[in-house]
């Protein structure tokens, strides 16, 4: 059934460290105390209760480097970490915990960071993911290329690869070929927005070879119909449709507060290593800089602010057609960068007569596909 390809069709999303900072306006020496508790950071679920009966169902396949062509794979990793007051700035040791993932080719990292400072140190926990997207074969391959598949799945965790001899790879999860966008975005999706909205950074990134599915997961046909996002619209636009709808619930529901939300964004491309603003595209060569305050940014890289999910759909659209594009064996319209979409997600907040601030920082990543 199968056929021997010259790459490896595999893609990977990963949804991973995130840093977030609250920090509180004017009484500051107050801050830590008057913060109100944020959610648990693992709001993200245990891939094993993420379970959908496509996954259970299906015994995919995919290929791997030697192999067969068949339905590609991605990967998403998931993290979260959190510094606490914006006093306490430098990170010191990493302290890892590892907690399962044992023996696979990826492992669920949850780690605790202490922050070294002169004050009492602060555990910083970080939340990782590792989620494998099986793509389907399409007609082109089977039917004229005459590829099969050449993976099957055991669990919601493990893949084993028909070769000689069988491989089999162990994964935080495993989404089959049939998963739907819309169910892709409830297992990864959701928990990075509510991480992000209690103050957490988070990032997604979508890894793997050329023509295995990275765009397609992340961005996906981000046209809307009828005011309604596309079936087949990707995790990026169905983020933002979600965001908006909790900022307005938690605006409504913290009134008294005056919780208000601002949310800016950017979306860059790194091309031959020089980096471009793909919301103005002659803005390039643009440079990489630290700033004690801000961190590492990218110099004069334009932000938007965007109050709704049309605003931000105006952008990927936008941004996407800026995007450099070429054909690969693979696939026709192969993306040959990497792009980075941020948002900066602001609250602010009264409470005991003091102004509180806190920033969640969300960067979606789409990494240029490997032909190799
Ligand atoms: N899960 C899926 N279901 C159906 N079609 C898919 C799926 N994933 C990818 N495809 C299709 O496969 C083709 C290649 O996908 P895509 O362009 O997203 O790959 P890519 O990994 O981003 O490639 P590159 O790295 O070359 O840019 C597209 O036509 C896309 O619509």
């Amino acid at each position: 059934m199968s056929k021997d390809v010259p790459s490896v069709p595999v893609a990977a999303s990963k949804k991973m460290q995130s840093e977030g900072n609250e920090n509180e306006f004017e009484n500051l020496l107050n801050s830590v105390n008057s913060a109100p508790i944020r959610s648990p950071l693992n709001t993200i679920p245990d891939p094993s209760q993420c379970q959908t009966e496509a996954i259970r169902a299906i015994g995919s396949s995919m290929s791997k480097r030697t192999g067969n062509s068949g339905p590609s794979f991605e990967i998403s990793k998931v993290s979260s970490q959190v510094t606490p007051a914006r006093r306490t700035s430098s990170v010191g040791t990493r302290l890892p915990l590892y907690t399962g993932g044992k023996g696979g080719s990826s492992s669920r990292v949850s780690r605790a960071i202490a922050v070294a400072s002169s004050e009492p140190q602060v555990e910083v926990p970080c939340f990782e993911l590792v989620l494998i997207r099986v793509r389907p074969i399409s007609s082109t391959e089977h039917v004229s290329q005459g590829y099969g598949r050449c993976l099957r799945q055991e669990s919601a965790q493990t893949l084993t690869w028909l070769g000689h001899p069988e491989i089999r790879f162990t994964f935080d999860h495993i989404a089959c070929e049939m998963i739907s966008q819309e169910k892709l975005f409830r297992v990864a999706g959701i928990p990075m927005v509510d991480n992000c909205m209690s103050g957490y950074n988070s990032c997604m990134f979508a890894y793997g070879q050329t023509g295995s599915g990275k765009t397609y997961t992340m961005m996906g046909d981000i046209g809307e119909m009828d005011g309604e996002l596309n079936e087949d619209c990707g995790i990026t636009p169905r983020i933002f449709e979600y965001l908006f709808t909790r900022i307005k619930e938690e605006e409504e529901n913290r009134k008294d507060e005056g919780l208000l939300y601002s949310c800016k964004c950017s979306f860059l491309e790194i091309y031959n290593e020089q980096i471009t603003d793909l919301l103005e595209p002659s803005s390039t060569n643009l440079h990489l800089r630290e700033d004690v305050k801000k961190g590492v940014y990218v110099e004069n890289l334009m932000e938007y602010t965007v109050c709704s999910v049309d605003d931000v759909l105006k952008l990927l659209l936008q941004g996407t057609t800026n995007r450099k594009i070429a054909a690969t064996h693979m696939n026709s319209e192969s993306s040959r960068s990497h792009s980075v979409f941020t948002c900066t997600i602001e609250s602010r907040w009264e409470n005991d007569s003091m102004t509180h601030l806190r920033f969640g920082r969300l960067n979606l990543v789409d990494l240029a596909g490997s032909e190799r």
